[in-house]
């Protein structure tokens, strides 16, 4: 059996989808590819076949069984249009994450809660999947009381006109030259920023409220406290983590990277005297979480140190997308 698909979107993300159906061979019919009139009459090839890019009209949806939303805006204008045309919206905007009727999912923490679903599914935030998937596990094992993380996140998430202005400045830096830049509140080459999306009342980021608040909703714990701090850091593709938890009962660092060897999705990284830990140039590409310099936090009775990697636009989006329109068809759901 094949489903006719729609990917709206051909940025990074919207690309990726593209990469990521093909690569992981999802049976695909029809196929449509969507976007703003910007985009309309570019071309993009799928499984060797090329695909003019259609303008997004609520018309567009007909005949279709799965549809990718890469983000931004157009799942709040075509999103509703597309489930009354029959399609399942799969959207890895932040529009209905939060909504009590949206399911947000990561298939290898949350499978369940693609059952429930009303015609749109929500991909969680990029930074908030790797960590859930890491955590997971360690949650199921000995719960957790309190997460505390620091994002080191690549300029990818931000979109190609980010991903070119770090080549641009960096460049400019090593040449000596003014460094000019528009994407980032300033200089992101050879510099951090602990700035991602605007900054809220509390004085948190929108992006560390993301991770705050999606977290608790994908564990289904609202219990589970969850501090963050979320960094753009001078890195093409491929998002860090330094991840510290607190878990309810004891588990030690040994039983936590058996654990993980494991769990769905994972690969550890860690051995020391190897200098084998996770690499955001290593992760590139994957579509595994990656985790390593798994230590005791000896502050705490119950505490865990690690470091989590993952290709944000890949795990963090189009292949979660993907894993979820696969585990529809895998219940029977399309
Ligand atoms: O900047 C990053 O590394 C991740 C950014 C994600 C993002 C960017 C613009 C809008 C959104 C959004 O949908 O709100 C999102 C997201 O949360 O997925």
């Amino acid at each position: 059996k094949t489903y006719n698909v729609a990917v709206v979107g051909t940025g990074a993300v919207g690309q990726t989808m593209l990469k990521v159906l093909e690569e992981r061979n999802f049976p695909v019919g029809k196929l449509k590819v969507l976007a703003t009139s910007r985009s309309a009459g570019k071309t993009v090839t799928f499984r060797g076949e090329e695909y003019v890019i259609e303008e997004t009209t609520p018309a567009s949806f007909a005949g279709i069984d799965v549809a990718l939303f890469a983000g931004g805006e157009a799942s709040k204008i075509y999103g509703r249009a597309a489930v009354e045309a029959g399609a399942v919206v799969i959207d890895n905007s932040s529009n209905f994450r939060m909504d009590p009727e949206v399911p947000l999912v990561v298939p290898e923490v949350n499978p369940q809660d693609v059952r429930w679903h009303k015609g749109l599914i929500a991909n969680p935030n990029c930074s908030t999947i790797q960590m859930v998937v890491a955590l997971k596990p360690i949650y199921d094992a000995a719960g957790i009381k309190r997460i505390v993380v620091s994002t080191y996140q690549a300029v990818s998430g931000a979109g190609q006109e980010a991903i070119d202005e770090l080549r641009q400045q960096s460049q400019q830096v090593l040449a000596g030259e003014e460094v000019t830049g528009k994407v980032f509140p300033w200089q992101i080459a050879f510099n951090c920023l602990p700035h991602i999306d605007v900054f809220l009342e509390n004085g948190y980021s929108k992006e560390e409220m993301k991770m705050v608040n999606e977290t608790k909703k994908i564990m289904g714990d609202d219990q589970i406290q969850v501090t963050a701090t979320t960094v753009r850091v001078p890195v093409f593709n491929g998002h860090s983590e330094a991840v510290n938890v607190e878990t309810r009962e004891k588990l030690t660092a040994a039983a936590a990277r058996e654990l993980l060897r494991r769990a769905p999705g994972v690969v550890v990284v860690d051995d020391l005297a190897a200098k084998a830990y996770p690499l955001a140039i290593q992760a590139d590409g994957r579509d595994e979480v990656f985790v390593g310099r798994i230590r005791e936090d000896f502050t705490i009775a119950n505490g865990l140190n690690m470091w989590v990697v993952a290709d944000n636009l890949r795990k963090g989006a189009a292949t979660n997308a993907v894993q979820i329109a696969e585990l529809l068809v895998q219940e029977g759901l399309l």
